[in-house]
């Protein structure tokens, strides 16, 4: 007798049923050790006293509970999302943390996504099934299981399969539908198995991962981040993980993933960030920014600071005991080449130099009283003189300054002269016009690389630590903070009647221990530190990346240890990529590995249609990755004048705000009409938020330039002047292709005059 309809939905809904006691019996063991935990942390932190080992076991302990509650709060939403059940009649429950029963021998009760048992639920195919015989997806709202979906894997579905090998299909078109919030999410219920490959594969060398827009790279490299912070725990505990991001708008919009996975040791950072102590916000030309993210600088600056090691034309005359003296050619000439020698940075070869000096010009003074009647203690007497002698110190210290990164770098891209003397070789004039400003500018993205690179050849100094070590009490603080909300959040779920963590700690007090007991995660010391070097490092966006940037973020993984994630096509930046081997080549030869991402999970088929030509008129040789989805929705051209664009442009905004109903709109224009877009929009709809600031992603539209978008993606888009796009930028079609692509959903474009040719046809 074959099945009804109604028996199917009764099955159904008895499954659905089994699954919830399933889950709700995770929930309960989460619960339990949620309270376990945050017993034990109450009483660790109400110790005090006792011998130096036993604080800092005690401390030890506090950290692990503090870390184990943040990670058991963290996987509250979908803690499981899925069942395989095996050939042999086992089954097992995949989740987002493994949780064991301890009365029947550790039995797993749910198997972690990242461990090697639970691959087969990315993995397994009808053609290919690695003994699944059923693949079940399970969606869950806050607790409660709201749907299944189950794919049987036999010969029949083999034949029938998603032409795309798509695991999970409805599951996976549910998610990419929802409307977006501004912040990325995890993917882990719905990782395809192209991405699974990339996520686990081996930690060593340079994986480089080469997708076309929204083919999911910047989400398989933040869970890669946690596949193998679960997998190599002991050696990244260490020394961390890093995530190096484009722009810190686009940090914050992937800021949720790791923690909502349960892992918060990963440091993101922007490669301005990694010098600490200086914002690199300030903008610049275009121009300005490629040329000092050209290799070139590397000599520039060698130059520049070998400037700052001079010698007097013939001599310069001091008085030391009110005899003249003279601190001559010869003498310092020899003193720098000794000095030079050594190999050292500039501030530390400056000892050298100075101890030359020193014991030279003793011996010129002991000459002068008559060598024969000192000894050696007498001439060290005299160094000792001439080194507490103002005006012999203040000529040394011209003749061979210690020196900041800071000031030195200010110095040279505020003089004419200075900047001659160290480019003129590599630039002509008007490239170091270009890069000339005032002195004391505010520090630009493109000049953090060039301070990292002074910072090596000056040689550490105290106010790059003091700063550090301000930058980390200030993290500590925080840290902190959070902690004492994490318990909080805790103890509301559990036992509201208990003494409030709060009542017995505050976050300056924990943040005071935490720094006595130097528990920091390995990621939180290394934001302070210029000269961390990490376990593994992760560049997103990496085709925007200068030569000068990519110097900074090898010298922070030595290991070379790396995921390079990005795409050729999508590069804006005049100093960026245009080739992988070019930018990995000088670092690690060949020896790099690539993989590719295929399937484009964000842009519909309809607006790829349009954006796909794009490619054509690039300078390159890749393919388009195929769109999961198609949403019946065709872009849209409107036509205006140009005196009417911005109006237009504003009404637009506002209608699809309402047609994407709670959803994201962004408006992308070119860089010199932001400012003007941005009034109009705002004059509409007064939440819009104009320019790339992180916390204009809880806007509902955003007015951006499409550097600022790059990474972002919205329910609808709207490019307004494409022409001026194509026209202000160094790269104008690649831009058109990165703003095309932003959108989830809706897509229309503004322009006035004919449509710009590569994005079709004059219209007649
Ligand atoms: N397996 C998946 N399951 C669910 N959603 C996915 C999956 N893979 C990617 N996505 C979603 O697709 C969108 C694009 O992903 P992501 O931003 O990582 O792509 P990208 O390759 O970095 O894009 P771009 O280079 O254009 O910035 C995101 O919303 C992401 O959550």
């Amino acid at each position: 007798m074959s099945e009804t309809r109604a028996d199917r939905e009764l099955d159904h809904a008895d499954s659905v049923a089994a699954e919830q006691r399933y889950v709700s019996m995770l929930y309960d063991k989460l619960d339990e050790l949620r309270r376990y935990n945050s017993k034990r942390l109450a009483e660790t932190l109400r110790e005090t006293g006792g011998t130096p080992q036993a604080r800092t076991e005690r401390d030890i302990s506090t950290k692990m509970h503090i870390d184990k509650l943040s990670q058991l709060s963290a996987v509250e939403n979908g803690l499981c999302f899925g069942r395989l059940d095996l050939d042999s009649e086992e089954r097992f429950h995949i989740g987002r943390l493994g949780l064991f029963d301890e009365e029947n021998e550790y039995a797993p009760l749910l198997i972690d996504w990242r461990a090697p048992a639970a691959r087969p639920f990315y993995l397994a195919t009808a053609a290919s099934r690695d003994g699944v015989i059923r693949r079940r997806h399970i969606r869950t709202t806050r607790r409660t299981v709201t749907d299944l979906e189950d794919e049987v894997l036999d010969l029949d579905s083999a034949e029938q399969g998603s032409h795309l090998g798509l695991a999970g299909e409805a599951t996976l078109l549910a998610a990419l539908d929802e409307r977006r919030t501004g912040q990325m999410g995890d993917i882990v219920a719905t990782i395809q198995a192209e991405q699974d490959n990339i996520i686990r594969s081996g930690m060593n060398g340079v994986l480089v991962v080469q997708g076309g827009p929204g083919t999911g790279k910047t989400a398989v490299a933040l869970h890669r981040a946690a596949y193998l912070l679960y997998t190599y725990r002991q050696q990244l505990t260490k020394r961390g993980v890093l995530v190096v991001g484009p722009n810190k708008t686009f940090l914050r919009y992937i800021g949720q993933v790791l923690p909502s996975l349960g892992e918060t040791g990963v440091l993101l950072s922007t490669v301005g960030e990694l010098y600490p102590g200086v914002a690199a916000t300030a903008t610049e030309t275009a121009t300005a920014a490629e040329l000092k993210g050209r290799t070139e600088m590397v000599s520039v600056l060698n130059n520049a600071v070998r400037d700052r090691q001079q010698v007097p034309r013939k001599y310069i005359e001091v008085t030391f005991d009110r005899e003249p003296l003279h601190i001559d050619k010869s003498t310092c000439s020899q003193a720098r080449t000794k000095a030079r020698r050594a190999r050292k940075p500039h501030n530390e070869a400056r000892k050298i130099f100075r101890r030359e000096m020193f014991s030279a010009l003793a011996l010129q003074v002991a000459d002068r009283l008559g060598r024969d009647l000192l000894d050696q203690r007498d001439i060290d007497d005299i160094a000792a003189e001439l080194r507490a002698d103002s005006q012999v110190c203040e000529v040394l210290e011209q003749l061979w300054p210690e020196i900041e990164p800071t000031t030195l770098l200010d110095e040279l891209l505020s003089s004419p002269e200075r900047m001659k003397k160290a480019a003129r070789r590599y630039f002509d004039e008007s490239q170091r016009r270009a890069m000339l400003r005032e002195p004391g500018s505010e520090w630009t993205p493109a000049d953090a690389p060039l301070l990292d690179e002074l910072a090596e050849l000056l040689g550490e100094d105290d106010s790059e630590q003091q700063q550090a070590q301000l930058r980390q009490e200030r993290e500590e603080l925080a840290y902190a903070e959070g902690v004492l909300h994490i318990m909080e959040q805790d103890e509301e779920i559990m036992d509201p009647e208990r003494l409030r963590v709060s009542d017995v700690l505050d976050a300056d007090l924990l943040a005071e221990r935490n720094r006595t007991n130097s528990e920091l995660t390995a990621a939180e010391r290394a934001a302070g530190d210029r000269t961390w070097t990490f376990g593994h490092v992760i560049v997103d966006e990496a085709q925007e990346l200068s030569a000068m940037a990519w110097r900074v973020i090898m010298r922070r993984c030595p290991s070379r240890s790396m995921t390079v994630v990005g795409d050729i096509a999508q590069t804006g930046s005049a100093a960026g990529a245009s080739s992988w081997h070019d930018v990995l080549g000088p670092y690690v030869a060949r020896r790099w590995r690539l993989e590719e991402l295929t399937v484009n999970y964000r842009t519909p088929s309809e607006i790829m249609s349009m954006a796909t030509p794009l490619l054509a008129e690039m300078d390159v040789d890749l393919s388009v990755p195929t769109s999961v989805r198609s949403t019946g929705i065709e872009p849209s051209l409107v036509r205006t004048s140009e005196e009417e664009d911005t109006a237009r442009t504003a009404r637009l905004a506002a209608e699809e705000l309402e047609a994407v109903d709670g959803g994201h709109v962004a408006v992308l224009c070119p860089p010199d009409r932001r400012e003007e877009f941005g009034g109009e929009v705002s004059e509409l709809i007064p939440r819009a938020a104009v320019g790339p600031r992180p916390e204009g992603l809880e806007a509902p539209v955003m007015v951006l330039s499409v550097d600022q978008a790059k990474g972002l993606e919205f329910d609808s888009v709207i490019v307004a002047d494409p022409a001026g796009i194509l026209e202000q930028s160094p790269r104008g079609i690649n831009d058109i292709y990165v703003a095309l692509t932003r959108t989830t959903t809706r897509l229309s474009v503004v322009h006035h005059g004919d449509l710009p040719a590569p994005l079709g046809p004059p219209e007649s």
